[in-house]
C-alpha cells in the first residue's frame, strides 16, 4: 500500500475577484513528475491513529491527520488505521508553494477510498478535499495538468504534453496570507474575463514563452516586497510558484 504524493507548480496565476477574506484565482496547476513524497500504509502493533514523517508542524496542523478527522467516521477508517500507520517520506519542501501538505492530504484520501473501499467518486472527494485547503482538490483529480478557479474548488483537466520541470526553493518561508495582504494593499487588480478565458485555453508552454515572471504570477510581486531575497532567484526563464518561496523552468523549454 504506497503511493506517490506529487508536488505541483502554478504555471500562471491571477486573481480575478475577492471572496470575503480570500481571494479568487485564475490558474493553472502543473503536477511536477520528478518531485514527490512516498506515502505507505504498514501494519503495526500500536493500536491507535499514527501518522509518521519528518512534518514542520504539529500534529493537529497536519493536513494528513484534518484529512483523517474529516473520514474516521466512515466505515472501516478507524479500524483500518489502528492496524495500519501511516508514513510520509517527506521529499517536496514545506511552505514552498509547491502544495507539499495539500498533496499529502488527497493522498491519503485516495489510498483511504481504496484500501478501506470507500468507494467515494471523485466528486465527493473534492467536497471533503475542499475543507483541508484550497488546493487539495487539484491533487484529488490526479491530472497532470488542469486549469484552477474559485478559490481551488473548479478543477477541470487541461490535455497538453507533460513538462519536464526543475525547481529551487530558495531558504524563505512565505506566508500567503501576509503575502495576499500585501497584494490587496498595494498590487490589487482583477484579470478581466477575456484575458482570463485566453489564458486557460493556451498550453502552458506558449504561455511561459509569452509572460514574464511578474506578468504570470500576481503574487510574485507582493511576495518579493515582502521577502526581498527572492528577487536574487528570479533570473531569466525561471517562474514564481503560487505564494512562494519556490521558483521553477521548463527544462527544455525556450
Ligand atoms: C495561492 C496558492 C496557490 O496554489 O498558494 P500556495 O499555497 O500554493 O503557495 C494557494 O491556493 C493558497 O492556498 P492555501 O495555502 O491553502 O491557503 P490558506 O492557508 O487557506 O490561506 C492562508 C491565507 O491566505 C489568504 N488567501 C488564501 C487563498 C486565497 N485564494 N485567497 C487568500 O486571500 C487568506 O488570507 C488566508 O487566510
Ligand atoms: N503533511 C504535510 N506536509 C507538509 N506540510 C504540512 C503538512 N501538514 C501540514 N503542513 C503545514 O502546511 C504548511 C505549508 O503547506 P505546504 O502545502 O507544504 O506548502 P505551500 O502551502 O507552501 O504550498 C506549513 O505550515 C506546514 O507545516
Amino acid at each position: 500500500m504506497i503511493a506517490k504524493s506529487y508536488a505541483k507548480v502554478n504555471i500562471f496565476l491571477k486573481i480575478s475577484d475577492k471572496r470575503e477574506n480570500y481571494h479568487e484565482l485564475v490558474s493553472r496547476f502543473v503536477r511536477v513528475q520528478n518531485k514527490y513524497d512516498i506515502m505507505s500504509f504498514v501494519k503495526t502493533s500500536r493500536k491507535a491513529v499514527n501518522i509518521i514523517g519528518d512534518f514542520g508542524c504539529k500534529m493537529e496542523s497536519n493536513t494528513v491527520y484534518k484529512m483523517y478527522n474529516l473520514i474516521k467516521e466512515y466505515k472501516n477508517v478507524e479500524n483500518f488505521f489502528n492496524e495500519y500507520e501511516i508514513r510520509v517520506e517527506k521529499n517536496i519542501p514545506e511552505f514552498a508553494g509547491l502544495g507539499g501538505g495539500s498533496s499529502n492530504a488527497a493522498t491519503f484520501l485516495l489510498m483511504a477510498n481504496k484500501y478501506c473501499e470507500l468507494n467515494l467518486s471523485k466528486d465527493q472527494m473534492c467536497e471533503i478535499a475542499q475543507k483541508v485547503g484550497a488546493d487539495v482538490p487539484f491533487f484529488v483529480y490526479e491530472y497532470d495538468s488542469a486549469n484552477v478557479t474559485g478559490i481551488g474548488e473548479i478543477v477541470e483537466k487541461f490535455d497538453e504534453e507533460v513538462l519536464d520541470i526543475e525547481t529551487i526553493t530558495p531558504k524563505v518561508q512565505c506566508n500567503t496570507g501576509e503575502i495576499f495582504n500585501c497584494f490587496r494593499q498595494n498590487y490589487y487588480k482583477q484579470i478581466s474575463k477575456e484575458e482570463s478565458n485566453r489564458l486557460l485555453n493556451m498550453k502552458s508552454i506558449d504561455i511561459l514563452n509569452e509572460l514574464n515572471i511578474e506578468q504570470a504570477n500576481d503574487l510574485y510581486q507582493p511576495a518579493a516586497k515582502t521577502y526581498p531575497l527572492l528577487k536574487e532567484y528570479a533570473k531569466d526563464d525561471w517562474y514564481f510558484s503560487g505564494s512562494g518561496s519556490s521558483f521553477f523552468r521548463i527544462k527544455n523549454g525556450k
